[in-house]
């Protein structure tokens, strides 16, 4: 499977009360990854909601990825994303087997996507790009490194923070294959408004 295009990722305040609306509404519009987010410790509630989003993923034909967790990404039979403190990328694999999808961020560091590279990851994720309203401390990046990135990496890169549909262009440009969006994409006010932004952010990978 082409991993190019959007990749929603969902946000537990942001989607408060309206997650699988909302998350059904960007499916809809087109969606090549999911990422259920959620960074609470309810582990019931987190069992609940990935339930139900890998039952809304399997009926549009696109991919859940857990954050954070392989153990219960594996327990779902997903994939997984993991950051630089969420655990090493060789047993994930080795528990999730050889077709899962595990991503790796890697800040605007080409080493660490290299190394992850070596330890089996899918894709790499560098970031953030912009200002951003859900993790407004993460560490920069800039287009220079995602040129660098291009030439170097053999895997699909991935590029978060802070994206919309007025800045991602140029991402694209630069090579980019799936954007990663929270806020430019569920902070919209209506379900309809969710699937037309999903939709815009597709076809900014056909021009
Ligand atoms: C696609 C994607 N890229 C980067 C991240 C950030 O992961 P991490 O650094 O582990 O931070 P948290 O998201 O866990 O707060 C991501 N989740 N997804
Ligand atoms: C979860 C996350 N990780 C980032 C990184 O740079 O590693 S930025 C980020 C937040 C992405 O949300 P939004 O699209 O609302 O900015
Ligand atoms: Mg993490």
């Amino acid at each position: 499977m082409k991993l190019r295009g959007l990749y929603a990722i969902t946000d537990s305040h942001l989607l408060d009360g309206k997650l699988l609306k909302y998350v059904e509404a960007a499916l809809e519009g087109g969606v090549t990854l999911l990422q259920y987010r959620d960074k609470s410790s309810d582990d019931a509630r987190r069992l609940r909601e990935a339930e139900a989003l890998r039952e809304l993923c399997e009926r549009y034909k696109t991919q859940l990825i857990i954050n954070d967790d392989a153990e219960l990404a594996a327990r779902l039979n997903v994939g997984v994303h993991l950051g630089q403190t969420d655990g090493p990328l060789t047993p994930a694999r080795a528990l999730l087997g050889r077709q899962a999808i595990i991503g790796s961020t890697c800040h605007a560091q080409l080493e660490l996507a290299e190394q992850a590279a070596k330890e089996g990851a899918s894709y790499v994720a560098f970031g953030r790009f912009f200002n951003s309203n859900t993790k407004p401390g993460a560490p920069t990046c800039s287009l220079e490194l995602l040129d660098q990135a291009r030439k170097q990496l053999h895997l699909p890169i991935c590029a978060i923070g802070g994206i919309t549909l007025d800045n991602a262009a140029p991402l694209v440009a630069h090579g980019v294959d799936l954007l990663a969006v929270v806020h430019g994409l569920f902070g919209a006010e209506s379900t309809a408004e969710v699937t037309r932004r999903a939709r815009a952010f597709n076809e900014l990978f056909s021009i």
